[in-house]
C-alpha cells in the first residue's frame, strides 16, 4: 500500500449528527460498531493476527469549519488502521493546543503506536458522546480509497467521539472504510 504523506490532511468536512437525530442507522452488526464504547482499537485488534496504524501525517492545521469550535488551529493526526493488511478505518484525531502543551510527550511520540493505548490505559481522559455521519467521499479521501483499492459503492459510515481532559476535550473521528463494512456485514 503506498500512500503518501504528500496528501496530508486526507480528511474531508463531514456533518455529524447525534445517534437520535439519524434516521435510519445501519443494520446490525455495523450499528453496534458504531455506538460501541471502549477502546475501538481493542475491538479491532479481536478480529485480526496482524494489527497495525499507518500514520497518514501529522502536524498544526486549521479545522474545517464547524469541525472545532473556538480551535482556530489543532494538532491533527490521521491514521489507517489496518487489520492484516487491510485498511479498515481511516481515524482523524483533533488535539487542542492547550491539550497537546499539557500532554506532548505522550501524543508527538505516540507514531505507530495506537491513540487508544494512551486514552485507555489511564484515567486522565474521559469518553463523552459519540456523533454519526454517513457520507460520499470526494476529493481526498476519495482518491486515498482510490490508491488502497477500496470502490465506494455506497456511503461511509463513520462516528467521531469527545474526550475531555481537565477542562479541555479532543476528538475522534473513524471513518469505516468499505472492506470493514463488508467484513462486518458479514459477522
Ligand atoms: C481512540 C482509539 O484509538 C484508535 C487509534 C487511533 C490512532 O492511533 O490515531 C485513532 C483512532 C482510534 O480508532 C481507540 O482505540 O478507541
Amino acid at each position: 500500500m503506498s500512500v503518501t504523506r504528500l496528501s496530508f490532511p486526507y480528511g474531508e468536512s463531514i456533518q455529524w449528527f447525534s445517534p437520535d437525530k439519524i434516521a435510519e442507522l445501519p443494520d446490525s452488526p455495523l450499528s453496534k460498531w458504531l455506538l460501541s464504547s471502549g477502546s475501538l482499537t481493542q475491538k479491532l485488534r479481536s478480529h485480526c493476527t496482524k494489527f497495525e496504524v499507518k500514520v497518514l501525517g501529522e502536524g498544526t492545521i486549521t479545522p474545517f469549519n464547524g469541525e472545532f469550535p473556538n480551535q482556530r488551529q489543532a494538532w491533527v493526526r490521521e491514521v489507517l488502521l489496518c487489520l492484516d493488511d487491510v485498511p479498515w478505518i481511516f481515524a482523524r484525531t483533533l488535539i487542542p493546543a492547550n491539550l497537546l502543551d499539557m500532554k506532548q510527550a505522550d501524543f508527538l511520540s505516540l507514531g505507530t503506536r495506537p491513540l487508544g493505548e494512551l486514552l485507555f490505559t489511564t484515567d486522565d481522559f474521559t469518553p463523552g458522546k459519540i456523533e454519526i455521519a454517513h457520507f460520499t467521499p470526494c476529493k481526498q479521501l476519495a482518491n486515498l480509497l482510490k490508491t488502497l483499492d477500496q470502490a465506494v459503492t455506497k456511503e461511509l459510515w463513520g462516528r467521531r467521539r469527545y474526550f475531555s481532559y481537565n477542562d479541555t476535550e479532543l476528538i475522534v473521528s473513524e471513518t469505516f472504510l468499505p472492506a470493514a463494512r463488508q467484513l462486518i456485514e458479514q459477522m
